[in-house]
């Protein structure tokens, strides 16, 4: 079921939450939408749910216009952070809920249940209180009670928000998984860019109500669309446009700010061509990388990436005298 969001607007007081969005989400995709704290993420979320209606603009399901239509009739399964499941209820009348109030069959509902139970590998634990599994289990739950009364959409509000690093990155891996067996559209929200780029077909990163862009994790990545988005998605280091600073660096001359990655950057021990000349400050040791923290004669701090063989190659000590190159660069209209 395909989403096609159209000049949509939020305004909370005089606060313009979301202003003038315009999105297509294809069938069966899994979107992510990507933003700072506050950029108007969940209040998109929650206007296609039907649980906030925009001001104006409309918001079409499978092509039928719903932007007025109330939730109950939008067949949308919705998971937020913080796992709603019923306490009293054990995990499998957790899940058979919805079929339960539409009054299914109780062989449909068991023949459900079991699927459902099945998808999110729980079979073992139909018995249980929500109280009695861990905060990823819960969620897997969530998900699973989300989708008994096949929803046309799945909306997931930083679903794993609440859950500590490493079951989150375990959890993502199972939803990539998960979201290819059952196929339906699905809208993550997410502040976190890891889980959308390991996660997501598409993610679609905003600003203070805005789209900045929409793409695939190496499209953002490689392609980023403005200053906003390059260093929201990855590290980036800023680097002046004085006309000396980019002729000694054999940099065409920018109008605009120089960004580049820190993996973008050589470092070397020798002086060479095209080369800004630095002081190394401090070396990070991150176990499956090395970051560099210089300072550039320019009074600029710079972070370079290394792979362990080239930190080891370069036997580098802080304090030292280095130079680096810039191997890949980019530059946008007004930075
Ligand atoms: N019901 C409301 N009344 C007033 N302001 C609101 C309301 N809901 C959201 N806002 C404001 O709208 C802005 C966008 O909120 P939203 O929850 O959509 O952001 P978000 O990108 O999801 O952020 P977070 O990652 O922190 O959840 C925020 O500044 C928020 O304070």
């Amino acid at each position: 079921m395909s989403i096609f969001i159209e000049k949509v607007s939020k305004q909370f007081g005089d606060f313009q939450a979301l202003k003038q969005i315009d999105l297509a989400v294809n069938s069966g995709k899994l979107v992510a939408l990507l933003g700072p704290s506050g950029s108007g993420k969940s209040t998109l979320l929650r206007a296609i749910a039907g649980l906030e209606p925009p001001d104006t603009g409309k918001i079409f399901i499978n092509e039928q216009d719903t932007t007025h239509l109330d939730i109950r009739q939008r067949n949308i399964g919705f998971v937020f952070q913080h796992y709603a499941l019923f306490k009293h209820l054990t995990i499998w009348k957790n899940i058979a809920f919805g079929l339960t109030i539409r009054k299914y069959s109780p062989s449909a509902i068991k023949k459900r249940v079991e699927e459902l139970l099945d998808l999110i590998q729980l079979q073992g634990f139909s018995d249980r209180y929500p109280s009695q599994l861990s905060g990823g289990q819960r969620q897997r739950v969530a998900l699973a009670r989300a989708l008994a009364v096949e929803p046309q959409v799945l909306l997931l509000d930083e679903p794993f928000g609440a859950l500590d690093a490493k079951v989150r990155k375990e959890l993502r891996a199972w939803l990539r998984k998960f979201h290819e067996q059952v196929g339906v559209t699905t809208i993550l929200v997410t502040h976190d860019r890891e889980e959308a780029m390991e996660v997501a077909d598409q993610i679609v990163v905003m600003n203070q109500g805005q789209i900045e862009q929409v793409g695939t994790a190496g499209e953002i990545y490689d392609r980023p669309a403005s200053p906003f988005v390059m260093s929201f998605i990855g590290e980036v280091n800023v680097l002046p446009n004085h006309a000396d600073f980019c002729q000694k660096l054999g940099l065409p001359n920018y109008d605009n700010k120089v960004f580049v990655r820190p993996h973008d950057i050589e470092l070397l021990t020798s002086p060479d061509e095209r080369v800004a000349t630095g002081k190394l400050q401090r070396v990070v040791n991150l176990g499956y990388q090395i970051q560099a923290e210089l300072m550039i004669d320019e009074n600029l701090p710079v972070y370079v990436q290394l792979s362990r063989d080239k930190f080891s190659e370069l036997a580098l000590q802080t304090g030292q005298q280095v130079f680096i190159k810039l191997k890949e660069t980019k530059s946008f209209v007004h930075s």
